[in-house]
């Protein structure tokens, strides 16, 4: 028992240290704690609970693991390497797939009840939402190229 309460010291342990060095998962934990609240003053079901649930975890999970590959490549492989790059973009690109995915959640579930949004929407705005990322990031590369 005093092992199993050990290692779970431990996990709090990382979760203190995602949260203190990750603005992003600052963020997430804020969307989180506001779905969570609104959840439970408009009184949603068991299922809306559930997906909320799902998603809030899934981005947070994977924000955690994102953060993980990081800290592992920057140990093994301080230095600039293009292959370095290309797996911190998937561990990023794991992050991004996930927050698409939990707008459509927040989408569909409070937009549905708040607005009586079709649950179609969530996928208009999801798509909507990669599409401003990518586009954002295509701007960004054309001003590092000085275009
Ligand atoms: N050693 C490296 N070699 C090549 N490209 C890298 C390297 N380190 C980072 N990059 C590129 O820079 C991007 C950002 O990496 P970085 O580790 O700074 O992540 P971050 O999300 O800004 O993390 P944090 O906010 O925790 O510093 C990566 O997705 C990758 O494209």
């Amino acid at each position: 028992m005093k092992k199993f309460s050990r290692s779970f010291s431990f996990a709090i342990k990382g979760l203190f240290e995602v949260f203190r060095s990750q603005r992003n998962f600052k963020i997430q934990t804020v969307f989180a704690l506001t779905a969570f609240i609104l959840a439970f003053t408009l009184n949603l079901d068991e299922g809306q609970i559930l997906w909320i649930t799902l998603s809030v975890s899934i981005v947070l999970i994977l924000e955690t693991v994102n953060t993980l590959i990081e800290k592992m490549m920057d140990l093994i492989h301080p230095h600039y390497n293009p292959v370095v790059g290309v797996i911190k973009d998937l561990g990023a690109a794991a992050v991004l797939i996930a927050a698409t995915f939990s707008i459509v959640v927040a989408v569909v579930i409070f937009g549905g009840k708040v607005f009586n949004w079709p649950p179609k929407y969530g996928i208009i705005i999801g798509i909507a939402f990669i599409i401003f990322i990518m586009m954002g990031s295509l701007f960004k590369g054309r001003e590092k190229n000085g275009r």
